[in-house]
């Protein structure tokens, strides 16, 4: 690919993969994708938006080279710092000698990282602005997304906003436009957002609505980091991600339990029917799947919407069928707070499955009982009423009020927005459940961005 006019100043110099099948090692991307980069140049000084892939940098600065040599680049800007868009910054430091970064302060510190050099660098705050010399650039704020080192550049002139992933999409356009798409692939384009905000932005709902209202007003082109740049689409795909990232709606007011299930011989649907009736007739919401008949995005769905999440397994060959671990797998691990999950399980003689999933579900920090209910081979009248039992058990600890009260304020980050809990505490990194915000140690940092314990306020 070439370098592609799109405004006045405004070149897309990124680089198309086409072949590309799986992206960041999770991710099918079935209709290829693209490293998007951008050039904006004010007549003075030119920026580059973004730096590839590292295997694909070369074709970057090939591209580039039809406007202007690469080392009289003078600024590069970094929206966010994952390796598809920074792989190529050392190099490009190599390159070009007079070459400064502007980027937020985590990503000057994951950059530090990822390119293990220093390097010039400018920090930016929301507001900031570069002037190129009859076009100045401004910076906003856009924390987690979907790192906590995401900003948008704002091209005020050219009313063209570079989002980097915002609003982006696995999907290898060659025109770079949206108005490009033949309209016979527009719906693969379209199933592609839904997959590609899924899978990337899925965790991060509220940041979304939060991006969403910082666009600012009259934007006509929005330049992501892959897939084509959108014009004709723009209203479109905001429309998409609000629907998407709105929070579930409860009309009821009802807790809700997913009880997510496989079983050969019914003995494990068994139990899963018993915890249904009981938790039904307390009145909660369930829902209850068969695991091996339902579509990989029902079974996340319904296991990332519900307060309750109980897994029914058999054991097969000392382990839980793949089904079942595929379920787990679709748990949105950021966002389990609060919520309650345990296992329960049918098995003839080892019985290990239901014990290894409810691991699983504590390291996930789900809340949950002690131990997984297991019954040998068929389930008995008393085993039914036990599973209610310990079904009930499992949905209390979400039901309950509050029996361990935070014993002191709660503080969010102001730059990524994690909550520290005193209630939980951050035992991975030292700090005790219980310790209050004022007790944890000066060096602690924020576990999501890294930002110092100083950047914390008090949470209303
Ligand atoms: C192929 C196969 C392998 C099994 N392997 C084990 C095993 O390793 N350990 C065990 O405790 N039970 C094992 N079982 C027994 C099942 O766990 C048991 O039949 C259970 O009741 C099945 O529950 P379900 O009807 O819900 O599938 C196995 C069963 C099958 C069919």
């Amino acid at each position: 690919m070439s370098a592609i006019q799109l405004r006045e100043g405004v070149w897309s110099v990124g680089v198309l993969n086409p072949a590309l099948r799986v992206f960041d090692i999770v991710m099918e991307s079935r209709y290829g994708t693209s490293y998007n980069a951008y050039l904006v140049t004010g007549g003075e000084k030119t920026a580059l938006i973004e730096a590839v892939h590292k295997d694909y940098f070369e074709d970057l600065v090939s591209n580039i080279e039809e406007i202007l040599p690469v080392e009289k680049l003078d600024y590069l800007i970094m929206n966010h710092t994952e390796p598809d868009h920074s792989g190529g910054v050392r190099a490009l430091l190599d390159r070009c000698p007079n070459l400064t970064v502007l980027c937020s302060s985590s990503a000057k510190k994951f950059l530090t990282s990822i390119a293990n050099e220093e390097f010039p660098c400018r920090v930016v705050k929301d507001g900031d602005t570069l002037d190129l010399g009859g076009k100045t650039l401004r910076f906003i704020s856009a924390p987690l997304l979907h790192w906590p080192d995401s900003i948008f550049t704002w091209d005020e002139a050219d009313k063209t906003l570079f989002t980097c992933d915002f609003l982006g999409c696995h999907f290898c356009e060659p025109s770079m436009r949206d108005t490009g798409i033949h309209p016979e692939f527009r719906r693969y384009y379209e199933a592609e957002l839904l997959n590609y905000f899924n899978c990337i932005f899925g965790p991060f709902k509220p940041a979304v609505l939060d991006g969403l209202d910082k666009m600012p007003a009259g934007v006509e082109l929005v330049c992501t980091s892959h897939g084509p740049t959108l014009s004709q689409s723009i209203g479109y795909v905001k429309d998409c991600y609000r629907q998407w990232a709105a929070p579930a709606v409860r009309p009821d007011g009802k807790k809700t339990v997913g009880i997510i299930y496989c079983s050969a011989y019914g003995c494990t649907r068994a139990l899963a029917d018993a915890a249904a009736k009981a938790l039904t007739a307390d009145g909660l919401q369930v829902t209850t799947l068969d695991v091996v008949f339902a579509a990989p995005e029902t079974v996340s769905a319904l296991v990332n919407a519900c307060d309750v999440v109980l897994f029914g397994t058999p054991t097969i060959n000392r382990n839980a069928p793949e089904a079942i671990w595929n379920a787990v797998h679709g748990v949105d691990a950021i966002n389990t707070r609060g919520r309650a999950a345990g296992a329960f399980g049918s098995f003839g003689w080892t019985g290990e499955a239901a014990g290894m999933v409810q691991e699983q579900l504590k390291q996930l920090k789900f809340k949950t009982v002690e131990a997984p209910f297991k019954v040998c081979f068929t389930p008995t009248e008393a085993d039914l009423t036990t599973m209610a039992e310990w079904a009930r058990g499992v949905a209390d600890l979400v039901k309950a009020p509050e029996s361990v009260k935070p014993k002191a304020q709660k503080y969010i980050c102001k730059l990524c927005g994690y909550i520290y809990d005193p209630e939980t505490g951050d035992p991975d990194r030292g700090v005790a459940p219980g310790t209050a915000f004022e007790d944890v140690p000066k060096l602690w940092t924020c576990p999501l961005c890294g930002m110092d314990k100083a950047m914390f306020k008090p949470l209303d």
